[in-house]
């Protein structure tokens, strides 16, 4: 778990209620809160001193086979999107500049291409070959940012690019990025209303002696922000949005809560079973492999340092704190020697990556499912606001 107070804007009359501790990895919040992580920034780090401490090591280990997922989390308009997407403004062709601004995908679209060559280069293998997908989770809606002409609900799957180097993932990226769902509300000029999950799937292979095939993903999943409606002022569709992107939050508290308590239970020696609630959303099903699986998963905290976000920073910090007890039990993915299953492999690891899209519109289009926290018809049925409160206090719930 990683901390970050990325967010520069403190609000006029507000004073800052977060410090972090200089040279550790704690903060404290005003007035008597110290929390500790395995890593926290304070206003001041640089976008490249955050991914050198926390994701650059995570891409090593995914040349070498393992699964990684980056997920951010935190309030509306403290820094979600310029952390994951970076802060500068869009060129066209894309330029791999890597300042200050570049966030943590195009570093990693950087060095996932650095590494590949280096090993190339060594012979350490023989092809290497890269793609991606780009999915927004919008409304419990699934849509494929990559199928820009039409930026539809998925209908035969998510679409899955090679690409051939740095430039080109960034350019699709960013294009794609511009089709994402947003807003202007009090809180950012430029909120995001989905989620967004892009994931980067390399194969490697070695023709020579053994004829080895690895394959290994990596997840940067962009999480909408938590909002009081009072706070950001959105009124109509932005509420509904609000009201869903709440629920969905909630919904991967609900799972954190869950796996935390399940480790603590583990720890204390008590073998009673937890029930996870990973179908609660679409969004906790997308993340199930990433929270408690097999994947190196990192969980990037981002909160407002200004004394108005207090509730909501302290609500995000115990949430981060509780998914530190979480274990995952990263395991290389296997290496197959057998050329021809390897053939098969291949195909279906492409077949998988294109299946996640395939299962997903399958649940869109399916009646929500009875489980759900909150179905279209509830929605409809219920006062919005008591909805919006029900949320936010289960948020608050989390801690
Ligand atoms: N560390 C930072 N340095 C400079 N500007 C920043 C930093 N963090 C955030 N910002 C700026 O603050 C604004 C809000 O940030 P951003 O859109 O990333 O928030 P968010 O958490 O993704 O919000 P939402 O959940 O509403 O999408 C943007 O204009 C962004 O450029």
């Amino acid at each position: 778990t990683n901390w970050s107070c990325g967010q520069t804007k403190l609000l006029r009359h507000h004073c800052e209620c977060v410090k972090v501790i200089p040279g550790s990895a704690q903060m404290f919040v005003n007035p008597d809160r110290l929390f500790t992580f395995d890593h926290a920034f304070g206003p001041s780090a640089s976008q490249d001193e955050v991914y050198r401490a926390c994701i650059q090591p995570m891409v090593r280990s995914l040349l070498d086979g393992y699964n990684a997922t980056v997920f951010c989390y935190g309030e509306t308009g403290s820094g979600k999107t310029y952390t994951i997407s970076g802060g500068r403004v869009i060129t066209s062709p894309p330029l791999l500049l890597l300042d200050d601004e570049g966030g943590i995908i195009e570093h990693v679209a950087r060095d996932v291409f650095g590494y590949l060559d280096e090993k190339l280069k060594s012979n350490e293998i023989d092809v290497a070959t890269v793609h991606m997908s780009y999915l927004e989770l919008y409304m419990e809606e699934v849509r494929d940012l990559l199928d820009l002409p039409t930026n539809q609900k998925v209908v035969v799957g998510a679409r899955e690019s090679a690409v051939n180097s740095a430039e080109e993932l960034l350019s699709l990226v960013e294009m794609s990025s511009a089709a994402r769902q947003t807003c202007t509300t009090r809180m950012n000029d430029k909120s995001s209303r989905s989620h967004t999950v892009l994931t980067i799937l390399i194969n490697q292979q070695c023709n020579n002696d053994s004829n080895t095939l690895c394959s290994s993903k990596f997840c940067l999943v962009d999480l909408a922000g938590s909002e009081r409606v009072k706070k950001t002022g959105n009124t109509g569709k932005h509420f509904k949005e609000s009201i869903h992107i709440n629920t969905d939050l909630l919904a991967v508290g609900n799972v954190i809560r869950a796996l935390s308590d399940r480790a603590l239970n583990f720890c204390g020696k008590t073998r009673k079973s937890t029930f996870i609630p990973f179908r609660d959303a679409k969004i906790t099903r997308l993340l199930r492999d990433s929270l408690g699986g097999t994947s190196h998963t990192l969980m990037m905290t981002c909160v407002n340092p200004s004394s108005n976000s207090l509730a909501e920073t302290l609500n995000v910090l115990y949430f981060a704190s509780k998914a530190r007890h979480i274990r995952n039990h990263p395991a290389k993915q296997p290496i197959h020697t057998d050329p021809k299953y390897n053939q098969k492999l291949a195909r279906r690891v492409m077949a998988d990556f294109k299946m996640r899209g395939h299962i997903l519109l399958a649940e869109n289009e399916k009646k929500e499912n009875n489980n759900s926290l909150l179905t279209k018809q509830q929605s409809e049925d219920r006062d919005m606001a008591e909805v919006e409160e029900d949320t936010v206090n289960g948020l608050k719930g989390l801690r």
